[in-house]
């Protein structure tokens, strides 16, 4: 369930050694023989030929525990260092005299002269959480090396050249068919393009207690349905209590909709209906309501004062607060489309409509961040919760990065500017990533390619300001809707039979 950096899970191998006393050989053991395990399994068959690439740390001693119970198991195994094996120290330099005795076959690597022909397998247990740039000298040609043979891989903790911490794949970086991520998921497995070199990823526990990860303020989660309920404090799944009523559920404002991109506010408004709020009401420009009657009967629609364009450059932002008055959540942006001044006009909104939860999506990012980050961090804050959704283009006006800058890390972007301005934020994406005002950051794993398709934005607002007025806290509201929308987006692709077919309208229909 956490989500840990290398220095967290350093401090984290430091305390189960130090502090609870568990021998640091004690956890080599557990994870080597986790990773000989989920090796076997990949593998589909009783017996298999492994090479066991082993680098010169502790994950090389991983390795080496892996390739002794391989061959415990009935498999072959045979051993090649990157290093020269006497330069194996501590609890690594244990295994290796351990595999000697063993007559384990072992050679130090020399370029080209690995048979890969004679394998079924490959473990790579190269470099771990201590390595530190891109793989050097032998470490990089075997990567190279084992990544042309074609051969499955399994990753012991990540794949080596991988940043732990970021995602961020280095060149040369191991291809893994599955990594076996030891005690705890690095965030680097779960954010691309590092989850994509990763293949599939297991958790696998080696004797470090979850509690411990608590104990030392680890604040990165996996969000899954367990966090959902454990860390998030939700009853999953969600169910109505019998005795209850529309008013129970909330009233949900969209401000939503111009003439050139009235279904983005038809999504949202709708997204929010099938999420579960017990009304919704739908304010485009005036001159826009006639020919939008009866798209949504279940909503009810409001007209803001226009000139006739069907865009919202004419509309007070005191109607809209006026309307926002009393309803559980306010859902700006969804094809709202820019105007002179709009900047100020958010702002006035934003100050008018301070205890009404808040959702800013699409233009309404774009109206926040033309000021540059500094002049939004100087805004009021509000009585009632802000949650944004950007996505990575979003999020990089909002911060004055460029997109590139933006993606590089993920989490530690997100978190940063949730602390700073006190808002829950999701960063929209593939593992899109919710960070909250007190630092906590989930990354989701639900979703697929399919939902890179207009609208399905719009329907995500629109699901989290439903929970808002639901009555969640802003923190449940954006992890319960992007968990929904990301499934809700696998179910339709499903139904489907494609993911390349998928509109947004589908996402909907899944929910
Ligand atoms: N007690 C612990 O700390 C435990 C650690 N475990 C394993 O130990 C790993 C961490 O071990 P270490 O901290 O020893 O570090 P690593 O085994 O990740 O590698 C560090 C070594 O690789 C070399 N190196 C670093 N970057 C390099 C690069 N770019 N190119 C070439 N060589 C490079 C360094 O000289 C260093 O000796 C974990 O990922 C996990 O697999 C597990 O055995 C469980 C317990
Ligand atoms: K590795």
């Amino acid at each position: 369930m956490f989500v840990v950096t290398a220095e967290e899970m350093r401090r984290l191998d430091r305390h189960a050694i130090e502090t609870i006393g568990i021998p640091a050989i004690v956890l080599m053991e557990n994870a080597g023989r986790a990773i000989a395990e989920e090796a076997a399994g990949l593998l589909g068959r009783d017996r298999g030929r492994w090479l066991v690439l082993v680098g010169k740390g502790n994950n090389g001693g991983d390795g080496l525990v892996c390739a002794r119970h391989l061959i415990e198991m009935g498999h072959e195994a045979a051993v090649v260092y990157a290093a020269a094996p006497d330069s194996l120290k501590g609890e690594a330099a244990v295994q290796r005299d351990i595999a000697a005795r063993l007559g384990i076959p072992a050679a130090e690597y020399e370029p080209g002269r690995i048979d890969w022909s004679r394998y079924d397998g490959v473990v790579d247990a190269l470099l771990g959480t201590g390595s530190a740039g891109a793989p050097r000298g032998a470490y990089a040609a075997l990567i190279r090396e084992a990544n042309a043979s074609g051969l499955p891989i399994v990753a012991a903790d990540i794949p080596s050249g991988l940043d732990a911490d970021t995602g961020e794949v280095a060149e040369p970086c191991i291809r893994a068919a599955a990594t076996v991520a030891l005690a705890m998921a690095k965030r680097g497995l779960v954010q691309y393009p590092g989850a994509e070199r990763a293949g599939r990823v297991v958790v696998r526990a080696i004797g470090i207690p979850e509690a411990a990860a608590d104990e030392l303020g680890v604040n990165a989660f996996a969000l899954e349905e367990r966090t959902l309920r454990e860390r998030l404090g939700l009853d999953w799944p969600l169910r109505r209590k019998a005795d209850t009523h529309k008013g129970t559920y909330g009233h949900v404002l969209v401000a939503a909709g111009s003439l050139a991109m009235s279904g983005a506010g038809l999504l949202a408004a709708k997204a929010a209906l099938r999420a579960g709020c017990g009304l919704v009401s739908w304010a485009v420009p005036q001159s826009l309501a006639p020919s939008l009657a009866g798209r949504l009967p279940e909503a009810m629609l409001a007209g803001l004062p226009d000139e006739g364009r069907g865009d919202w450059s004419a509309a007070p932002p005191e109607s809209l607060a006026a309307l926002a008055a009393g309803k559980q959540a306010l859902v700006i942006g969804p094809g709202l489309g820019r105007w002179e001044g709009d900047g100020a006009w958010l702002r006035a909104v934003w100050e008018a409509t301070d205890g009404v939860p808040l959702v800013l999506d699409a233009d309404a990012l774009n109206m926040l961040a033309e000021g540059g980050e500094d002049a939004f961090a100087a805004w009021p804050r509000r009585r009632a919760p802000v949650a944004l959704t950007p996505h990575p283009g979003e999020m990089a006006r909002l911060c004055g990065l460029s997109v590139r800058e933006t993606q590089r890390d993920r989490i530690g972007l997100a978190r940063r500017f949730a602390e700073r301005h006190g808002v829950t934020l999701a960063l929209k994406g593939a593992r899109t990533v919710v960070a909250a005002p007190d630092g906590a950051v989930y990354v989701n794993a639900t979703g697929n390619p399919g939902m890179a398709t207009g609208g399905a934005g719009d329907v995500l607002a629109g699901i989290v300001g439903s929970l808002l007025a639901q009555g969640m806290t802003p923190a449940q509201a954006v992890c319960a809707g992007v968990y929904l929308h990301g499934r809700a987006g696998d179910r339709a692709a499903e139904a489907r039979g494609s993911e390349a077919s998928l509109l947004a309208g589908d996402i909907i229909e899944g929910l």
